[in-house]
Parts: structure tokens; C-alpha cells; sequence
């Protein structure tokens, strides 16, 4: 674990100190927009048109937020458009690594060792935390964007004239609740659970633990006479909360002492968590070896042992029946 001071890399653990125990997130600094047709999006500035095999994807599978960028490129027929590497589950002292192993590919862009030498080639003066997801541009050699949340806007509708797909995650009516329940979401789930996890001291750690779970009491009820989390209509907001869900459960209840519930133990949720799964192509972007190993090897200071947990059984094939309320709705 470390990050870039002006380019070099320098092997350093979060700093909480100044923030009495509590984990902070530092804001994504690459942010321009692949469009249809190269103009700006909204923020950056324009070049990025959307063509076949001009980009590539670097992610982990055991990142919640690359795993968002890997279901829509899934979801939205991007496969043979978007090339992808895949680094190593262990993020240690060099940060995370191309092992080229067990599920993980070399860089095939670069044949670079680690991600942080990606983030130098695109700005020798980098500083900054070396995150994945990392959307990179084979033609300018740069990074267009390391923020999942727009890498999934841009994947939504920005290839569409290139792959015919019509699917709409972010539809225009329902993007202002799309964007208020995200907000929420993200600030004690998605985000949450990490916020629990790297708290250190007692008061941090329960501020957020219980925060997280009165988000997910809510959406347990939400979930209740709504398939999804707007009706019948699969929106993005289902697919940031899953892959949060996905891993819950594996890692959170341990890793991460967000133990007041399992997402086993929810009426809708447990079910939700399986019908979301069992989209089709949804399971082969989800990797819980690579999750366990990547939380409890990478993070010394919560498990210095490194020792993965065997457990629990997990079974997200299990039958759902919620295509019901579906009908019902
Ligand atoms: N806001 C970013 C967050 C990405 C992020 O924090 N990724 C983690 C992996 S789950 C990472 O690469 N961390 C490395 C570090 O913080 O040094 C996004 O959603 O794309």
C-alpha cells in the first residue's frame, strides 16, 4: 500500500490521525468523459470519441468500484470494444501488481509490473493515491478517468451507436432519485463499510458501523414489495449497491467488523443479493477468492496474520423467487 509524491512512489499506510480515527476517501483526479462523439462530457475536456478498441480497462476483481465498471462493460456488450487487465489480489508494498497468476493477467498494454507506473506514464508528476478502476486511452496514451461511478455513465450510452444496445441504467426519469439514493448508498455502504473497516479508534468505528446498517435496514424494507430499488426497472443503483452486497458477507462481517447483521440474515436483501447474481454474466464478473485474499492479505494493520478465513459458505445460485414481486409491482 503506498502512493505517488510527484511521480514517485513512496510505500505509506492511510493517514487518520488528523481526523480523529476516521478514514477519508480522496477524490478520483483524472475525470474526462468518453462521448459518441469526442466532445466533453461533464467535466474535462473533449478527444475521447467512443471507438472499438481505442481503450482499456485496468481493474481488480476484488475492487468493489472496478467490479462496477466490469458489470457494465458486461451488461452493455462492451467485451470486444474495451480490452481489460487484471492485477494481482495482493496490494502490498508496490501497491497493486501484475502477476500475470491465479486470475490475474499481466499489463497488456505496457507489461508494466505495477499500476503505478501506469499512472506516471499519463502524468510524470502524479500525486495521489494509484486506485483502480483506471480507464486508459491506447490513442492519446493517457488516462480519460479513474472514477467508477462516471467510467459506468460513459459505458451506459457513450458506445451504443457502436454495439446497438438499448439498456438504459441511468434513465432520464429517474435520474434525480437515481442520484439521491446513490448519495445515501455511498456515503454509509458502499463507503461505509471501509469507514468502519480503516476506523481507528472505538468512536469512529461505531459511528459508522451503525450508520451502515440503518442504510441497510432501509433498503430491506424498500426491498420488500420492490424487486429492485426502483420497481421493475434495473437502474445503476442496484449495480453499486451489489457489488458492496456481493461482499459482504465474505469480507465485511469479519474483515471489516461490519457484524450487527449478515446480509444472510435479511428478509429481501439475502434474495435480492441472489437475483442480481444470477443476471446473466453477472456471476463471471464476481470473484470471492480474489475478494477474500485481497482484504485479508493486503491490510497488515486490521489482520497482521494474513490468514484468510475458510468461511462462510456462500451460494448465490440459490432460487430467489422474487420475479414475483415483479408481477406484482
Ligand atoms: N472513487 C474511486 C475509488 C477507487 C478505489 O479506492 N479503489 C481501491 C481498491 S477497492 C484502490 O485502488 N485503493 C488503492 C489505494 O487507495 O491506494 C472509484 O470509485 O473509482
Amino acid at each position: 500500500m503506498g502512493m505517488l509524491v510527484n511521480g514517485v512512489w513512496h510505500d505509506i499506510w492511510y493517514d487518520t490521525k488528523e481526523t480523529k480515527g476516521h478514514f477519508k476517501r480522496a477524490d478520483s483526479q483524472f475525470r474526462n468523459w468518453i462521448t459518441a462523439d469526442g466532445t466533453p462530457g461533464p467535466s474535462g475536456t473533449g478527444g475521447f470519441k467512443a471507438e472499438a478498441g481505442r481503450y482499456h480497462l485496468y481493474v481488480s476483481l476484488a475492487c468493489p468500484w472496478a467490479h462496477r465498471t466490469l458489470i457494465f462493460r458486461k451488461l452493455k456488450r462492451l467485451e470486444n470494444l474495451i480490452s481489460v487487465s487484471i492485477v494481482d489480489p495482493l496490494m502490498l508494498e508496490n501497491g497493486w501488481e501484475f502477476k500475470g497468476k491465479d486470475g490475474g493477467t499481466i499489463d497488456h498494454i505496457f507489461g508494466a509490473k505495477a499500476l503505478f507506473e501506469v499512472y506516471v506514464k499519463a502524468d510524470a508528476h502524479y500525486s495521489g493515491r494509484v486506485t483502480v478502476p483506471v480507464l486508459w486511452d491506447k490513442q492519446t496514451g493517457t488516462i480519460v478517468n479513474n472514477e467508477s461511478a462516471e467510467i459506468i455513465r460513459m459505458f451506459n450510452n457513450a458506445f451504443d451507436g457502436l454495439t446497438g444496445s438499448k439498456d438504459d441504467f441511468y434513465p432520464m426519469d429517474l435520474r434525480g432519485e437515481i442520484d439521491a439514493l446513490n448519495a445515501v448508498v455511498y456515503d454509509t455502504v458502499n463507503n461505509g463499510v471501509y469507514k468502519s473497516g480503516f476506523a481507528t479508534t472505538q468512536e469512529a468505528y461505531e459511528h459508522n458501523v451503525h450508520r451502515v446498517f440503518e442504510t441497510l435496514d432501509m433498503l430491506d424494507k424498500r426491498l420488500e414489495t420492490s424487486r429492485y430499488l426502483f420497481g421493475d426497472r434495473l437502474t445503476e443503483a442496484d449495480w453499486r449497491l451489489f457489488t458492496t452486497l456481493v461482499r459482504f458477507d465474505a469480507v465485511y462481517v469479519g474483515h471489516f467488523k461490519c457484524n450487527i447483521r449478515r446480509i444472510e440474515d435479511y428478509r429481501n436483501l439475502a434474495g435480492y443479493l441472489r437475483d442480481l447474481y444470477q443476471v446473466p454474466g453477472i456471476a463471471e464478473t464476481t470473484n470471492v477468492t480474489h475478494i477474500k485474499s485481497h482484504y485479508y492479505r493486503s491490510h497488515k494493520t486490521i489482520n497482521p496474520t494474513g490468514i484468510v478465513p475458510v468461511g462462510p459458505d456462500l451460494d448465490f445460485d440459490r432460487p430467489h423467487a422474487r420475479q414475483q414481486l415483479a408481477k406484482a409491482a
